[in-house]
């Protein structure tokens, strides 16, 4: 197993290339079940989520290949084999549920095994089972599988109310609602721009839709959708999390690909915390505005708010600022693992339920710490910019889920970080 060894040092300065979303990409990819003709996504991000989806879309009959280099894959799913994803791949990955939507869309039929719970939280898959039944699919839980069959003749239009927001569940009911006869609404929908990219998608491939990105979706199903090319959206996740980077060592950095629609909410607080912020067409620029960082404090929120995946990111940016910062998260019950991490490189963080307080001190110290989900590994390594001395982030698997050529891309602002062997 891996580690990286990541150096407290001088100010970053340089490009970083900002890859295609993971979180788009493994909604875009299952898009390919709906349709027999060939599903080409661009600029798609080299990630082992990708590879496990491609896995679990091969076991189903589709044929995935991945194309210059991994940025293209090319898919196809005209002879679907099989509407059953086991547990073995499922287990692997939440997002593994996506496949339920289009399969019972476009088979009638699927068994798909419920994902279970994962370390930030119990995250079940109730509502996206309820916006199926609202299209008349019969669902059944046995064995630890979610069995869905669709009325005769396939799924209906139907009227759907989320509780709370929820992105997969918005995107497994889009997904599913382009096939199936007549309208669907869905009300108190998801707006990330993840939503907007996968409603883009679908519309290239003759799906009709409107209102993606606001809180309310129409679908009209049509009887069949064909092939298309699309290009994945930019990574806000992997944007946020290195336009953090020189405000929590230093210098300035111009992420490349990305703009600030995508990430309002944060680049407000990051302004607010003392960062500089500058849009230009070939990206954002970032540095501190002048002199040290200031204490903030942030909510978690849906799509426009601060999003949940930059939160462990925001927190090691506040271990050194001014001042006492709250951050409350309101998204999953159990995200502050980063914390404790964190304390061990000197930083002063108290977690009390769904809120943490963290009091800025003057420098965070180098020290062995283990990453316990993709977030808090990438935090951990942002902490460990401008710590002094030398942290060693291990079980960085979690960071191969979502971040691509992290070494590389922070070596060439001019951090001190490799990879090595855990035992080397
Ligand atoms: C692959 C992917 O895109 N992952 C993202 C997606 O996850 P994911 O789509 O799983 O997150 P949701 O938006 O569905 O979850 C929001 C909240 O709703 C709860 N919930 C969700 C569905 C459900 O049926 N019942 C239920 O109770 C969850 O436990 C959570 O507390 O959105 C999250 C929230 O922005 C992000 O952190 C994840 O990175
Ligand atoms: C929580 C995340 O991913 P997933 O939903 O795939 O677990 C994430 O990307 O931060």
């Amino acid at each position: 197993m891996d580690s990286i060894l990541v150096t407290g040092g001088g100010p970053l300065s340089g490009t970083i290339p900002i890859a295609g979303a993971k979180n788009a990409c493994l909604t875009l990819m299952p898009a390919t079940l709906l349709s027999d003709e060939p599903l080409t996504l661009t600029n798609a991000p080299r990630l082992s989520d990708i590879r496990t989806m491609s896995t679990l879309l091969e076991s189903l009959g589709a044929e995935v290949s991945a194309l210059s280099d991994g940025l293209v894959l090319a898919m196809s799913s005209h002879a679907l084999n099989g509407n059953r994803a086991d547990y073995e791949i499922v287990r692997k990955m939440r997002a593994s549920i996506l496949v339920l939507g289009p399969l019972l869309a476009r088979l009638g039929e699927a068994v798909v095994s419920l994902p279970g719970g994962c370390a930030i939280g119990a995250r079940p898959v109730d509502l996206h089972l309820k916006a199926f039944e609202a299209m008349g699919a019969t669902l059944e839980l046995r064995d630890g599988y979610v069995h869905a069959k669709a009325p005769e003749g396939g799924l209906r239009g139907g009227e759907v109310e989320f509780p709370f927001v929820s992105v997969g569940a918005t995107e497994n009911a889009l997904m599913a609602a382009t096939l199936a006869h007549g309208t669907t609404i869905l009300r108190n929908a998801a707006q990330e721009p993840e939503i907007i990219d996968l409603a883009k998608c679908l519309t290239a491939m003759g799906a009709k839709i409107e209102g993606a990105g606001t809180d309310t979706i129409t679908i009209h199903g049509v009887p069949k959708l064909h092939g298309a090319t699309h290009r994945v959206v930019t990574d806000r996740i992997e944007l946020g999390t290195y336009m953090l980077a020189p405000l929590v060592a230093g210098g300035e950095v111009t992420c490349l690909g990305g703009s600030r629609d995508l990430l309002e909410a944060f680049c407000a607080k990051i302004e607010e915390a003392g960062a500089e912020v500058t849009e230009t067409p070939e990206g954002l620029t970032v540095k501190r505005a002048n002199g040290p960082m200031k204490a903030v404090n942030v909510e978690t929120e849906p799509f426009p708010g601060f999003p949940t995946d930059l939160q462990a990111q925001m927190m090691a940016l506040l271990c050194t600022a001014q001042g006492e910062s709250t951050l409350e998260e309101t998204i999953f019950e159990n995200r502050f693992m980063h914390a404790p991490e964190l304390t061990r490189m000197g930083a002063q963080i108290d977690v009390q339920g769904g809120q943490a307080k963290v009091t800025g001190v003057a420098r965070l110290k180098g020290a062995p710490v283990m990453a316990t989900d993709l977030r808090a590994s990438v935090s951990l390594i942002l902490a460990g910019l401008a710590a002094e001395g030398t942290t060693r982030v291990s079980r960085v698997y979690h960071l191969d889920r979502g971040y691509e050529h992290v070494v590389t891309k922070l070596r060439g602002v001019g951090a001190q970080i490799e990879r090595v062997r855990e035992d080397g």
